[in-house]
Protein backbone atom coordinates (compact mmCIF):
# COMPACT_ATOMS: atom_id res chain seq x y z
CA UNK A 1 0.00 0.00 0.00
CA UNK A 2 1.75 2.95 -1.13
CA UNK A 3 0.70 6.72 -1.85
CA UNK A 4 0.66 10.16 -1.35
CA UNK A 5 -0.51 11.19 2.25
CA UNK A 6 -2.03 14.54 3.16
CA UNK A 7 -1.57 15.67 6.42
CA UNK A 8 -4.65 18.01 8.09
CA UNK A 9 -3.52 20.52 10.90
CA UNK A 10 -1.04 23.12 10.59
CA UNK A 11 0.12 22.58 14.16
CA UNK A 12 2.69 21.59 16.23
CA UNK A 13 2.27 17.62 15.66
CA UNK A 14 0.55 18.38 12.08
CA UNK A 15 3.63 19.92 10.85
CA UNK A 16 6.35 17.45 12.44
CA UNK A 17 4.40 14.65 11.02
CA UNK A 18 4.34 16.75 7.60
CA UNK A 19 8.25 16.81 7.99
CA UNK A 20 8.64 12.98 8.88
CA UNK A 21 6.27 11.90 5.53
CA UNK A 22 8.22 14.70 3.37
CA UNK A 23 11.45 12.14 3.85
CA UNK A 24 9.62 9.51 1.70
CA UNK A 25 7.51 11.71 -0.89
CA UNK A 26 5.97 14.84 -1.61
CA UNK A 27 3.48 15.55 1.08
CA UNK A 28 0.47 18.25 1.39
CA UNK A 29 -0.49 20.39 4.66
CA UNK A 30 -3.76 21.51 5.25
CA UNK A 31 -3.88 24.77 7.85
CA UNK A 32 -6.61 26.87 8.64
CA UNK A 33 -4.18 30.17 9.05
CA UNK A 34 -3.41 31.76 5.80
CA UNK A 35 -0.23 33.05 7.82
CA UNK A 36 1.30 29.92 8.94
CA UNK A 37 0.31 28.44 5.55
CA UNK A 38 2.50 30.98 3.93
CA UNK A 39 5.66 30.88 6.33
CA UNK A 40 5.67 27.44 5.62
CA UNK A 41 5.86 28.16 1.91
CA UNK A 42 8.11 30.88 1.59
CA UNK A 43 10.11 30.56 4.68
CA UNK A 44 9.78 26.52 5.37
CA UNK A 45 9.54 26.92 9.27
CA UNK A 46 6.17 26.93 11.38
CA UNK A 47 7.74 29.75 14.25
CA UNK A 48 4.35 29.51 16.69
CA UNK A 49 4.36 26.07 16.73
CA UNK A 50 8.08 25.09 15.78
CA UNK A 51 10.32 27.44 16.83
CA UNK A 52 13.44 27.74 14.29
CA UNK A 53 12.78 24.59 13.21
CA UNK A 54 13.67 24.01 9.34
CA UNK A 55 10.84 22.32 6.90
CA UNK A 56 11.65 20.12 4.22
CA UNK A 57 10.95 22.23 0.36
CA UNK A 58 8.56 18.55 -0.18
CA UNK A 59 5.96 19.90 2.18
CA UNK A 60 3.88 21.91 0.13
CA UNK A 61 1.14 23.87 2.59
CA UNK A 62 -2.16 24.83 1.50
CA UNK A 63 -5.59 26.30 3.06
CA UNK A 64 -7.65 24.98 0.69
CA UNK A 65 -9.12 21.23 1.60
CA UNK A 66 -9.98 20.31 -1.78
CA UNK A 67 -6.43 20.66 -2.70
CA UNK A 68 -4.82 19.13 -0.06
CA UNK A 69 -6.60 16.29 -0.36
CA UNK A 70 -6.61 15.43 -4.21
CA UNK A 71 -4.81 12.02 -4.57
CA UNK A 72 -4.46 11.52 -1.17
CA UNK A 73 -3.94 7.62 -0.25
CA UNK A 74 -3.49 8.73 3.63
CA UNK A 75 -5.14 11.44 5.24
CA UNK A 76 -2.93 11.72 8.73
CA UNK A 77 -5.81 14.25 11.02
CA UNK A 78 -3.48 16.38 13.21
CA UNK A 79 -6.17 18.90 15.18
CA UNK A 80 -7.61 18.87 18.62
CA UNK A 81 -9.52 16.36 19.48
CA UNK A 82 -12.24 18.68 20.11
CA UNK A 83 -12.47 19.86 16.90
CA UNK A 84 -11.63 16.65 14.57
CA UNK A 85 -15.42 15.61 13.98
CA UNK A 86 -15.99 19.68 12.48
CA UNK A 87 -12.66 19.28 10.19
CA UNK A 88 -13.66 16.23 9.30
CA UNK A 89 -17.49 16.91 8.38
CA UNK A 90 -15.93 19.98 6.34
CA UNK A 91 -13.67 17.31 4.43
CA UNK A 92 -16.27 15.03 3.36
CA UNK A 93 -17.38 16.54 0.33
CA UNK A 94 -13.23 15.93 -0.76
CA UNK A 95 -13.03 12.67 0.11
CA UNK A 96 -12.62 9.56 -1.65
CA UNK A 97 -13.53 6.01 -0.33
CA UNK A 98 -9.68 4.63 -1.19
CA UNK A 99 -8.37 6.95 1.35
CA UNK A 100 -7.42 6.19 5.05
CA UNK A 101 -7.66 8.27 7.73
CA UNK A 102 -5.43 8.22 10.41
CA UNK A 103 -6.51 9.95 13.83
CA UNK A 104 -3.16 11.34 14.88
CA UNK A 105 -4.80 12.97 18.04
CA UNK A 106 -5.43 12.05 21.52
CA UNK A 107 -8.61 12.75 23.39
CA UNK A 108 -11.79 11.91 23.83
CA UNK A 109 -14.65 13.93 22.56
CA UNK A 110 -15.92 15.98 25.60
CA UNK A 111 -19.74 15.65 24.54
CA UNK A 112 -20.36 12.13 23.12
CA UNK A 113 -17.41 10.06 24.54
CA UNK A 114 -16.32 8.71 21.24
CA UNK A 115 -12.75 7.53 20.29
CA UNK A 116 -11.66 9.55 17.64
CA UNK A 117 -11.88 6.26 14.93
CA UNK A 118 -15.81 6.80 16.29
CA UNK A 119 -16.19 10.14 14.88
CA UNK A 120 -14.17 8.79 11.61
CA UNK A 121 -16.88 6.24 11.27
CA UNK A 122 -19.73 8.67 11.97
CA UNK A 123 -18.54 11.58 9.78
CA UNK A 124 -16.70 9.52 7.07
CA UNK A 125 -18.12 6.09 7.07
CA UNK A 126 -17.02 5.02 3.59
CA UNK A 127 -13.57 5.65 4.62
CA UNK A 128 -11.33 3.07 6.74
CA UNK A 129 -9.92 4.52 9.99
CA UNK A 130 -6.56 4.42 11.29
CA UNK A 131 -4.95 5.56 14.62
CA UNK A 132 -1.64 6.61 15.67
CA UNK A 133 -0.20 7.45 18.97
CA UNK A 134 3.11 6.67 20.86
CA UNK A 135 5.42 8.53 22.34
CA UNK A 136 6.39 11.61 20.16
CA UNK A 137 7.02 14.93 20.73
CA UNK A 138 6.70 16.94 17.80
CA UNK A 139 10.15 18.89 18.35
CA UNK A 140 11.81 15.30 17.88
CA UNK A 141 9.75 14.17 14.97
CA UNK A 142 10.75 17.36 13.09
CA UNK A 143 14.43 17.20 13.98
CA UNK A 144 14.01 13.19 12.68
CA UNK A 145 15.47 12.27 16.06
CA UNK A 146 14.54 8.47 16.45
CA UNK A 147 11.00 7.80 17.24
CA UNK A 148 8.56 4.65 17.40
CA UNK A 149 4.95 4.79 17.42
CA UNK A 150 2.15 2.61 17.01
CA UNK A 151 -0.71 2.45 13.73
CA UNK A 152 -3.65 0.75 14.77
CA UNK A 153 -6.80 -0.58 12.50
CA UNK A 154 -9.18 -3.05 13.35
CA UNK A 155 -7.90 -5.33 10.55
CA UNK A 156 -4.11 -5.80 11.77
CA UNK A 157 -3.21 -7.02 8.16
CA UNK A 158 -4.08 -3.68 6.58
CA UNK A 159 -2.69 -1.74 9.60
CA UNK A 160 0.92 -3.78 8.76
CA UNK A 161 0.47 -2.43 5.01
CA UNK A 162 -0.20 1.10 6.42
CA UNK A 163 2.56 1.39 9.04
CA UNK A 164 4.92 0.25 6.12
CA UNK A 165 4.20 2.33 3.81
CA UNK A 166 4.13 5.43 6.40
CA UNK A 167 7.03 4.87 8.53
CA UNK A 168 10.20 6.96 7.17
CA UNK A 169 13.91 7.41 8.12
CA UNK A 170 13.74 8.03 12.22
CA UNK A 171 9.91 7.56 12.53
CA UNK A 172 9.13 3.99 13.00
CA UNK A 173 5.63 2.68 12.93
CA UNK A 174 4.39 -0.44 14.91
CA UNK A 175 0.86 -2.13 13.52
CA UNK A 176 -1.66 -3.44 15.92
CA UNK A 177 -5.14 -4.49 15.60
CA UNK A 178 -6.43 -2.95 18.38
CA UNK A 179 -7.41 0.97 18.00
CA UNK A 180 -9.28 0.91 20.65
CA UNK A 181 -6.48 0.37 23.47
CA UNK A 182 -4.13 2.78 21.58
CA UNK A 183 -6.56 5.57 21.51
CA UNK A 184 -7.24 4.92 25.39
CA UNK A 185 -3.87 4.69 26.48
CA UNK A 186 -3.11 8.10 24.20
CA UNK A 187 -6.19 9.72 25.84
CA UNK A 188 -5.82 8.83 29.28
CA UNK A 189 -2.00 9.19 29.65
CA UNK A 190 -2.76 13.50 28.84
CA UNK A 191 -5.48 13.56 31.88
CA UNK A 192 -2.42 11.59 33.95
CA UNK A 193 0.80 13.44 32.73
CA UNK A 194 -1.45 16.96 34.37
CA UNK A 195 -1.75 14.70 37.63
CA UNK A 196 2.20 13.78 37.48
CA UNK A 197 2.88 17.87 36.60
CA UNK A 198 0.89 18.64 39.74
CA UNK A 199 2.60 16.14 41.81
CA UNK A 200 5.93 18.27 40.63
CA UNK A 201 4.69 21.47 41.13
CA UNK A 202 3.61 20.81 44.20
CA UNK A 203 6.98 19.56 44.96
CA UNK A 204 5.89 16.33 46.56
CA UNK A 205 8.75 14.58 45.45
CA UNK A 206 10.56 11.84 43.01
CA UNK A 207 8.82 9.09 44.44
CA UNK A 208 5.66 10.78 44.46
CA UNK A 209 5.89 10.98 40.93
CA UNK A 210 7.04 7.42 40.33
CA UNK A 211 4.36 5.97 42.03
CA UNK A 212 1.58 8.43 40.75
CA UNK A 213 2.77 7.05 37.54
CA UNK A 214 2.57 3.49 38.49
CA UNK A 215 -0.61 3.59 39.59
CA UNK A 216 -1.59 5.83 36.76
CA UNK A 217 -0.84 2.95 34.51
CA UNK A 218 -3.28 0.54 36.51
CA UNK A 219 -5.74 2.78 36.31
CA UNK A 220 -5.33 3.47 32.79
CA UNK A 221 -5.29 -0.40 31.75
CA UNK A 222 -8.31 -0.94 33.80
CA UNK A 223 -10.33 1.65 32.20
CA UNK A 224 -9.28 0.39 28.84
CA UNK A 225 -9.73 -2.54 29.48
CA UNK A 226 -13.34 -2.53 30.47
CA UNK A 227 -13.94 -0.63 27.65
CA UNK A 228 -13.04 -3.85 25.08
CA UNK A 229 -9.26 -2.78 24.83
CA UNK A 230 -6.51 -5.57 25.00
CA UNK A 231 -4.22 -5.51 28.30
CA UNK A 232 -0.60 -6.15 25.96
CA UNK A 233 -2.03 -2.81 23.62
CA UNK A 234 -1.67 -0.27 26.97
CA UNK A 235 1.76 -1.78 27.32
CA UNK A 236 3.37 -0.82 24.03
CA UNK A 237 3.83 2.46 23.17
CA UNK A 238 0.29 4.11 23.00
CA UNK A 239 0.04 3.05 26.67
CA UNK A 240 2.91 2.95 29.12
CA UNK A 241 5.17 4.40 26.50
CA UNK A 242 3.97 7.79 26.23
CA UNK A 243 2.62 7.57 30.21
CA UNK A 244 6.31 7.56 30.92
CA UNK A 245 7.51 10.24 28.26
CA UNK A 246 4.70 12.42 29.47
CA UNK A 247 4.95 12.30 33.16
CA UNK A 248 8.65 12.64 33.54
CA UNK A 249 8.66 15.75 31.13
CA UNK A 250 7.70 19.42 31.49
CA UNK A 251 8.39 19.29 27.82
CA UNK A 252 4.51 17.51 27.46
CA UNK A 253 2.04 20.01 27.25
CA UNK A 254 0.02 18.27 30.05
CA UNK A 255 2.60 17.79 32.49
CA UNK A 256 3.17 21.56 31.81
CA UNK A 257 0.20 22.21 32.58
CA UNK A 258 -0.15 20.16 35.38
CA UNK A 259 3.15 21.87 36.58
CA UNK A 260 1.45 25.21 36.68
CA UNK A 261 -1.56 23.78 38.34
CA UNK A 262 0.52 22.60 41.48
CA UNK A 263 2.37 25.90 41.73
CA UNK A 264 -0.89 27.50 42.05
CA UNK A 265 0.43 29.82 38.97
CA UNK A 266 -2.22 31.09 35.80
CA UNK A 267 -3.13 28.26 33.00
CA UNK A 268 -4.41 30.68 30.82
CA UNK A 269 -2.27 31.02 27.61
CA UNK A 270 -0.52 27.65 27.47
CA UNK A 271 -0.17 25.85 24.97
CA UNK A 272 -2.73 22.98 24.43
CA UNK A 273 -3.34 20.32 26.55
CA UNK A 274 -5.33 17.80 25.10
CA UNK A 275 -5.91 16.24 29.03
CA UNK A 276 -8.01 19.06 30.31
CA UNK A 277 -10.77 18.26 28.01
CA UNK A 278 -10.68 14.75 28.62
CA UNK A 279 -10.02 14.44 32.25
CA UNK A 280 -13.99 14.88 32.33
CA UNK A 281 -15.30 12.70 30.10
CA UNK A 282 -12.82 9.90 31.20
CA UNK A 283 -14.20 10.21 34.79
CA UNK A 284 -17.31 10.14 33.53
CA UNK A 285 -17.01 7.16 31.49
CA UNK A 286 -15.04 5.45 34.04
CA UNK A 287 -18.17 5.99 37.04
CA UNK A 288 -20.72 5.22 34.62
CA UNK A 289 -18.56 1.55 34.15
CA UNK A 290 -18.03 1.22 37.94
CA UNK A 291 -14.56 1.46 37.28
CA UNK A 292 -12.48 2.67 40.01
CA UNK A 293 -10.06 5.33 38.60
CA UNK A 294 -9.64 8.58 41.84
CA UNK A 295 -6.41 9.93 39.58
CA UNK A 296 -8.70 10.56 36.87
CA UNK A 297 -11.45 11.50 39.40
CA UNK A 298 -9.25 13.72 41.27
CA UNK A 299 -8.14 15.26 37.95
CA UNK A 300 -11.62 15.99 36.62
CA UNK A 301 -12.18 17.34 40.46
CA UNK A 302 -9.36 19.74 40.41
CA UNK A 303 -9.93 21.07 37.16
CA UNK A 304 -13.67 21.55 37.44
CA UNK A 305 -12.53 23.56 40.59
CA UNK A 306 -14.38 20.94 42.95
CA UNK A 307 -11.39 20.04 44.57
CA UNK A 308 -7.67 21.83 45.78
CA UNK A 309 -4.56 20.27 45.26
CA UNK A 310 -3.93 19.47 49.08
CA UNK A 311 -6.94 17.89 49.66
CA UNK A 312 -6.56 15.72 46.38
CA UNK A 313 -3.52 13.96 47.18
CA UNK A 314 -4.84 13.84 50.97
CA UNK A 315 -7.41 11.84 49.51
CA UNK A 316 -5.79 9.69 47.48
CA UNK A 317 -3.10 8.88 50.03
CA UNK A 318 -6.40 7.56 52.64
CA UNK A 319 -7.59 5.54 50.20
CA UNK A 320 -8.53 1.70 51.93
CA UNK A 321 -5.29 -0.03 51.98
CA UNK A 322 -5.53 -2.75 48.95
CA UNK A 323 -3.74 -5.67 47.13
CA UNK A 324 -1.69 -4.19 44.37
CA UNK A 325 -2.85 -5.68 40.90
CA UNK A 326 -6.81 -5.89 41.81
N1 LIG B 1 2.57 18.21 19.72
C1 LIG B 1 2.90 16.96 19.92
O1 LIG B 1 4.04 16.67 20.31
C2 LIG B 1 1.91 15.85 19.65
C3 LIG B 1 2.39 14.57 19.51
C4 LIG B 1 1.49 13.54 19.30
C5 LIG B 1 0.13 13.81 19.23
N2 LIG B 1 -0.30 15.09 19.37
C6 LIG B 1 -1.74 15.30 19.28
O2 LIG B 1 -2.05 15.99 18.06
C7 LIG B 1 -3.22 16.77 18.22
C8 LIG B 1 -2.91 18.18 17.75
O3 LIG B 1 -1.94 18.71 18.63
P1 LIG B 1 -0.87 19.78 18.20
O4 LIG B 1 0.31 19.54 19.07
O5 LIG B 1 -0.65 19.86 16.75
O6 LIG B 1 -1.62 21.09 18.70
P2 LIG B 1 -1.28 22.59 18.29
O7 LIG B 1 -2.00 23.44 19.27
O8 LIG B 1 0.17 22.75 18.13
O9 LIG B 1 -1.94 22.75 16.86
C9 LIG B 1 -3.31 22.55 16.64
C10 LIG B 1 -3.62 22.91 15.20
O10 LIG B 1 -5.01 22.69 14.99
C11 LIG B 1 -5.57 23.86 14.44
N3 LIG B 1 -6.95 23.97 14.88
C12 LIG B 1 -7.41 24.34 16.09
N4 LIG B 1 -8.75 24.35 16.10
C13 LIG B 1 -9.13 23.96 14.85
C14 LIG B 1 -10.38 23.80 14.22
N5 LIG B 1 -11.52 24.05 14.88
N6 LIG B 1 -10.40 23.39 12.94
C15 LIG B 1 -9.26 23.15 12.27
N7 LIG B 1 -8.04 23.31 12.80
C16 LIG B 1 -7.98 23.71 14.08
C17 LIG B 1 -4.71 25.01 14.94
O11 LIG B 1 -4.84 26.13 14.07
C18 LIG B 1 -3.35 24.38 14.88
O12 LIG B 1 -2.83 24.46 13.57
C19 LIG B 1 -3.58 16.68 19.71
O13 LIG B 1 -4.61 15.75 19.90
C20 LIG B 1 -2.32 16.17 20.37
O14 LIG B 1 -2.56 15.43 21.55
C21 LIG B 1 0.54 16.11 19.57
O1 LIG C 1 2.78 17.88 24.83
P1 LIG C 1 1.80 16.78 25.12
O2 LIG C 1 1.54 16.60 26.56
O3 LIG C 1 0.54 16.99 24.31
O4 LIG C 1 2.44 15.43 24.61
C1 LIG C 1 2.82 15.31 23.28
C2 LIG C 1 2.76 13.88 22.83
O5 LIG C 1 1.46 13.36 23.03
C3 LIG C 1 3.78 13.03 23.49
O6 LIG C 1 3.72 11.72 22.97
Amino acid sequence: MSGRVAVIGAGAWGTALACAMARGAPVTLWGRDAGVVRQINAERTNRFYLGAAELPGAIAATTDLAEALDGARFVLLAVPAQTMRAMLTAMVPHLHANMVLVSCAKGIERDSGDLMSEVIAETAPANRAAVLSGPSFAADVARGLPTAVTLAMADEKAALAAAEALSRPGLRLYAGGDPTGVEYGGALKNVLAIAAGIVAGRGLGASAQAALTARGFAEMTRVAEALGARVETLAGLSGLGDLILTCSSAQSRNFAYGLALGRGEDTSGLKLAEGVATAHIAARIAGDHGIEAPIIAAVADILDGRLGVDAAVSALMARPIRVEGQ
